[in-house]
């Protein structure tokens, strides 16, 4: 379902836009039914009422908890059922954060990611983004959502910008508190700018050679990690907030002092921080993770180097691994759909 689809239908019937919002606050805020105070005017006419009645119970079948992973960090893994029976993971994160799907599966094949062995199965609709943060307001407060789930938020634009917006006006939350992450695409930058509602960026860089990356994220525009680094300085001036560059940290393939020197020569002096995220082993794979002491060593060596470097531990690690992994467990092969032969990414010389 898309949030324009309950503004149509609702104005169809002669509810005002103050009605709509009023519907669409209480329901991404998840707020218990009889909350605030109901003055004359927040009454929608008698003629919408069954309409509103209707789109309130398809807003509650929309997405429902199929599975809770509890992590022992803090967060919780959702396995979230879709209302045609698809599901997608969100994450409840430390600190009053919620991680989103925007996509049933990818299409960009990144080597090292559980939802890109799938390939796309089908785009998540704007109304379903926004009930998995319903979903986990339900549960805890929520203050950000990171776009950093299952899919790739450039493929599915209109419906992500729509979630952004409603979540960013009557879903209260602050404009910098959205975090769209992305492997990089034109689209992105020239959509981001112009929205009411101006995410931050996150891009995942993982390294700065572009034929290395060709092969880490195979279906990824080809933009060269130097010219995103540009374009994201660009959105980063323009909107007030840092660029966050996201770098999974894979033994032998993108921890070398070639990559290091590349990150400083990319982001030194720039409005930005680098999150390197430690590989997290999916099944059947053969790459590694650094150890944490060289991970932290790597952090430090940038920061010394003027880099602002931050080492994460993507949240949930201990419940069912990493995105997409649970999904895939809790439907066995029914979740992984022929995955595209594995291309050979050898170490850098
Ligand atoms: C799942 S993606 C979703 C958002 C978007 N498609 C992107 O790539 O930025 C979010 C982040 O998870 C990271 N990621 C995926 N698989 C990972 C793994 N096995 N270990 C660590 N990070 C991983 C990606 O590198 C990316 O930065
Ligand atoms: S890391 Fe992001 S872009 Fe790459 S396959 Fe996974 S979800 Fe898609």
């Amino acid at each position: 379902m898309q949030i324009r689809e309950i503004h149509e239908r609702l104005g169809a019937r002669g509810a005002l836009p103050c009605h709509v919002r009023r519907l669409l606050r209480r329901w991404s805020q998840a707020l218990p039914p009889g909350h605030g105070r109901l003055r004359p005017e927040d009454v929608p006419p008698q003629s919408a009422r069954a309409e509103f009645a209707a789109i309130e119970a398809e807003l509650a079948g929309l997405a429902t908890v199929a599975a809770e992973h509890p992590g022992e960090d803090g967060s919780a893994r959702l396995l979230v059922r879709l209302a045609d029976g698809q599901t997608v993971e969100s994450v409840l994160l430390p600190r009053d954060g919620v991680c989103v799907s925007s996509q049933v599966g990818c299409a960009v094949g990144c080597v090292f990611c559980m939802t890109g062995k799938s390939g796309l199965l089908r785009q998540v609709g704007s109304a379903e983004i926004v009930a998995q943060v319903a979903l986990a307001r339900a549960r805890r407060p929520v203050r950000k959502v990171v776009f950093m789930g299952m899919g790739e938020p450039a493929h599915n634009l209109d419906n992500v910008m729509e979630a952004i917006e409603l979540l960013g006006t009557v879903g209260g939350i602050g404009h910098k508190q959205l975090v769209f992450s992305t492997v990089g695409d034109e689209r992105v930058f020239e959509r981001l700018p112009q929205g009411p509602v101006k995410p931050a960026l996150a891009l995942s860089l993982h390294t700065t050679r572009p034929e290395l990356r060709a092969q880490l994220l195979p279906r990824a525009p080809r933009i060269d990690p130097a010219d995103l680094v540009e374009l994201g300085e660009r959105y980063a001036r323009a909107t007030g907030y840092p660029i966050q560059y996201q770098w999974t940290l894979i033994e032998g393939i993108n921890d070398g002092p070639d990559e290091l020197d590349g990150i400083v020569r990319l982001l030194a002096g720039k409005y930005a921080l680098m999150n390197l995220i430690p590989y997290n082993t999916v099944d059947g794979d053969a790459f590694r993770r650094p150890s944490w002491e060289r991970a932290a060593e790597i952090a430090r060596g940038l920061h010394r180097r003027g880099v602002l470097a931050k080492l994460r531990r993507s949240a949930g690690q201990d419940v069912e691994g990493g995105c997409g992994q649970l999904r895939a467990r809790m439907l066995g092969s029914e979740a992984t759909v022929a995955p595209p032969a594995r291309r050979r990414v050898s170490p850098p010389a």
